[in-house]
């Protein structure tokens, strides 16, 4: 039986090269299956191109490939390519590209691929019941996590307020594979005192400062052997900046008042909100420790680019914190649905917890559910609704002359369009918003007209 099965989908016009390679990939257990026209990519995949491969082509189908969250694409081409086309295809999503008889060992690259493939996604699937959501952008960050997780590197988690770094450093430290790994010791840099802070980070002897009075271990004590979260860098004082590159490049501090260098061991994964590069063009954070702790740096979407996750948020804030186990309105998720999350996934999470404790007896959660505080500008809302801009539109289409279909086919395609971006790419969703069906759309990000479906 094969290990692995994975779709291809050939651009090359070399049949006789392309055989040879699909034979020497099932010889050693991978199972190709050809993607036809409308056919779902999921899992790993493989595009088969050459240098005359119609590159416009293979950018398109993999941007219409990348809507799809859980498959992952390497190319591979049947002859030499030239660079330019190798980065095109990075940068379309491809995780993977190189010429099959440029390297050595072409079958083992793809082979061990497939192998580390399928145990980040076995660590994704655990991360996800955790770290939830299940849009492509949130899949490829846990992908990252799991990624990080297992090398070696110091990592540097960023994004905005409420978007899961604490979250992540936490799993971070649960995945890291080394044996005997001890704590994960947490430091807010908001709250490190400035003169005693050098205490809080490498520790203290008795009578160093006035209230010392005993000797106390600082956090880099704590993680020896274990994990350093620092959370909020950016906050972290100048002078101590100096003091942690010193002990991340030797590897030994000194307690304060202390004369005595001690050693400590530990992998650090620090987190922040702010935009540190910026940081150190203004000379509030230092270059050389910023290169030191972004060994890996991964930076954590804010909702509003996966809103496709917002629904299966509330549902595990409902169902996970508190217990409801009755079905949600769906009036409920489209108010969830159109509102702003600054505070981004803590915001949600509050509002679960103000509509959960509102919510009485046993029936559904309703919309009468949500806190009159929590209510939408009406007033704003109002301006929205059809009538004056959707009136005006349509009369300036009258004006250009078009008919009562091409008027009602021009208003479909701009719902479509505005339904797939509001939806971030996902076809589903977006089909589920218009109560039409997935095909229909898929067909209009094909440009096919619509008037061909049967549905
Ligand atoms: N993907 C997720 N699934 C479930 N809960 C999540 C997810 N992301 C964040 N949360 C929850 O949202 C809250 C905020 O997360 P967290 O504290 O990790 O964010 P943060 O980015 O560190 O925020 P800040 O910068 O304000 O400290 C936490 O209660 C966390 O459990």
């Amino acid at each position: 039986m094969a290990e692995f099965s994975v779709w291809f989908k050939p651009f090359t016009s070399q049949p006789a090269r392309l055989v040879d390679i699909i034979d020497a990939l099932e010889c050693v257990g991978i199972d190709l299956q050809a993607l036809h026209l409308g056919d779902m990519p999921t899992g790993a995949g493989i595009i088969f191109l050459d240098h005359e491969a119609p590159l416009p082509e293979i950018l398109e189908s993999l941007d219409a490939f990348s809507l799809y969250a859980d498959t992952r694409i390497i190319a591979v081409a049947v002859g030499p390519l030239p660079t330019s086309t190798t980065w095109a295809l990075l940068r379309s999503g491809v995780v993977e590209v190189f010429s099959w008889f440029e390297v050595e060992k072409p079958v083992q690259i793809i082979l061990s691929r497939l192998r580390y493939w399928e145990v980040v996604e076995e660590k994704v699937a655990y991360l996800q019941r955790r770290m939830v959501g299940n849009s492509r952008c949130w899949l490829n960050t846990l992908r990252q996590v799991v990624d990080m997780a297992l090398s070696n590197c110091q990592v540097l988690i960023m994004g905005e307020s409420g978007t899961g770094k604490e979250l992540v450093a936490q799993e971070i430290h649960q995945l890291d594979p080394r044996p005997d790994k001890r704590d994960c010791v947490v430091v807010d840099c908001t709250n490190l005192i400035p003169g005693l802070s050098g205490s809080e980070l490498f520790g203290h002897e008795k009578g160093a400062f006035t209230n010392a009075i005993s000797t106390r271990d600082g956090a880099l004590a704590l993680a020896h052997e274990g994990t350093l979260f620092l959370d909020e860098l950016g906050e972290l004082p100048l002078p101590l900046q100096a003091e942690l590159l010193r002990a991340l490049q030797e590897g030994t501090y000194k307690r304060v008042g202390s004369n005595t260098w001690r050693k400590a061991r530990f992998r650090l994964v620090s987190a922040t909100n702010r935009d540190l590069l910026a940081e150190v063009h203004k000379g509030t954070f230092r270059q050389d420790l910023y290169y030191r702790i972004s060994g890996w740096t991964c930076q954590l979407p804010p909702l509003r680019e996966r809103k496709e996750d917002i629904v299966v948020l509330a549902e595990h804030f409902f169902r996970q914190q508190h217990h409801i186990q009755q079905p949600v309105d769906r009036q409920v998720y489209d108010f969830l649905l159109l509102r702003d999350y600054p505070g981004n996934v803590r915001e949600l999470q509050q509002l679960i917890n103000r509509i959960a404790n509102k919510h009485l007896g046993e029936g559904p959660i309703t919309i009468g559910d949500i806190p009159r505080s929590d209510w939408p500008d009406f007033a704003q809302l109002g301006s929205t609704v059809p009538g004056s801009e959707l009136e005006a539109g349509v009369k300036r289409l009258i004006y250009q002359g078009l008919g009562l279909k091409e008027i009602k086919d021009q208003v479909t395609e701009i719902a479509k369009k505005v339904a797939i971006h509001h939806e971030n790419g996902n076809l589903k969703m977006a089909a589920h918003r218009l109560g039409c069906s997935e095909r229909i759309l898929q067909m209009h990000m094909r440009g096919e007209p619509e008037m061909t479906v049967q549905e």
